[in-house]
């Protein structure tokens, strides 16, 4: 890699990294902002007023929550948790064996293995990373979990990249238009449709990933204070690195903890409040706007830092499960660059990203798999 796309990705390492020195990254949230996020629904709005809000969210707030979303309903969402809490449920020496982790391809089961820039600690979880393509997986799907997991986790990523797709292309569309209504046509870039450069399992291509991810209860509320005060976070506060993720949650009481900073665009990435994410309304999709796709649209969306805070009081005796699907763009698309920089493929990006996440392990493996990246 160049020494200027590592760069590049650097500055987006940044952003995360200053947290740490400037005491943000493990500020309590604000009271009261648990329903921060604008939430639109799919079932009676007009596509044109559709768009536009979706731009509004992900241009002022960078999450908003969908309802009523196609392609990726209620039942699919239980379905595939059922799913990720039977492969958690299981013996982490089991899981260890039948999928191992490796960090380069980002596929496989990890248990307290990411660090984030932001906390320089590991995140308080174990996930499974199940990146679309068959390379990657076939030493990795879990044997004694039956066929139906397998069979189940491709479908319900295949709805979610449906999903994903459709977000974006309205988001292009509507960013189109707001730049032609305020002349901006000649210096129009040459149109590319970002939606498309999306594909799953296909080798050499596909980056598209589904992380279900548990983050295990504590033997008490006493221990979780504890590593609390340590500095720890069940997830530190980032961005992701893709172009959106579709984050779906838990009602249930013990799985909420998502945050994500207020107001960045107003006070600062270093200088913001935390807000509450809501997770108790059923069926809803949580969005969030990646790195990669704000780097694609000059910074017009916004990729906004999120963390899960340690739970408080008696959370800290449940799980939280969650589960991030990463649109990422396809290995060889080409992220354009901000003005001023070369641009880089999203294959070079992802691994850039990867290993500022999984190079400050001890484990010797994923060390080795990260060097090598
Ligand atoms: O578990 C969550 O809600 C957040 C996970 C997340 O932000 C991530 O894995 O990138
Ligand atoms: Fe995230």
């Amino acid at each position: 890699m160049s020494a200027q796309n590592s760069r590049i990705i650097d500055q987006d390492v940044d952003t995360e990294s200053k947290l740490l020195t400037s005491g943000l990254g493990l500020k309590r949230a604000l009271n009261d902002s648990a329903r921060s996020v604008p939430v639109i629904d799919f079932s009676n709005l007009d596509s044109d007023v559709l768009d536009a809000k979706l731009y509004d969210a992900a241009s002022n707030v960078g999450f908003f929550a969908l309802v009523n979303a196609p392609f990726v309903n209620k039942d699919d969402i239980d379905r595939q948790f059922e799913f990720s809490e039977k492969f958690f449920a299981r013996a982490k020496a089991v899981k260890e064996q039948e999928s191992p982790y490796d960090a380069k391809l980002n596929s496989g089961y990890e248990y307290k293995l990411q660090v984030r820039p932001s906390t320089q600690l590991k995140d308080e979880k174990e996930s499974f990373q199940v990146t679309a393509k068959e390379s990657s997986m076939e030493t990795r799907w879990p044997k004694d979990m039956g066929p139906d997991f397998e069979a189940n986790t491709r479908e319900f990523m295949g709805k979610s990249l449906e999903l994903a797709k459709m977000v974006i292309a309205r988001l292009q569309r509507e960013r189109r238009r707001r730049r032609r209504a305020q002349g901006g046509e000649e210096e129009e870039e040459e149109e590319e449709d970002i939606a498309s450069k999306h594909s799953l399992w296909v080798e050499n291509e596909s980056q598209c990933t589904l992380r279900m991810i548990h983050y295990p209860p504590f033997d008490s509320v006493e221990e979780a204070e504890d590593q609390a005060k340590m500095g720890y976070m069940r997830a530190g506060a980032h961005t992701d690195w893709c172009n959106v993720t579709l984050l779906y949650q838990r009602t249930e009481f013990g799985n909420g903890g998502l945050e994500c900073a207020a107001n960045p665009r107003r006070d600062g990435f270093e200088n913001t409040e935390w807000a509450q994410i809501d997770h108790t309304n059923p069926g809803a999709i949580t969005v969030n706007i990646g790195d990669m796709l704000s780097r694609w649209t000059n910074g017009d969306l916004l990729s906004n830092l999120h963390r899960v805070r340690m739970p408080e009081g008696e959370e800290a005796l449940k799980s939280r499960h969650s589960m991030a699907f990463f649109a990422q763009a396809d290995e060889s698309a080409v992220i354009r660059a901000y003005p001023g920089q070369e641009s880089l493929t999203a294959k070079e990006y992802i691994l850039g990203r990867i290993r500022s996440n999984y190079g400050g392990t001890t484990d010797k493996a994923v060390m080795a798999a990260a060097a090598a990246v």
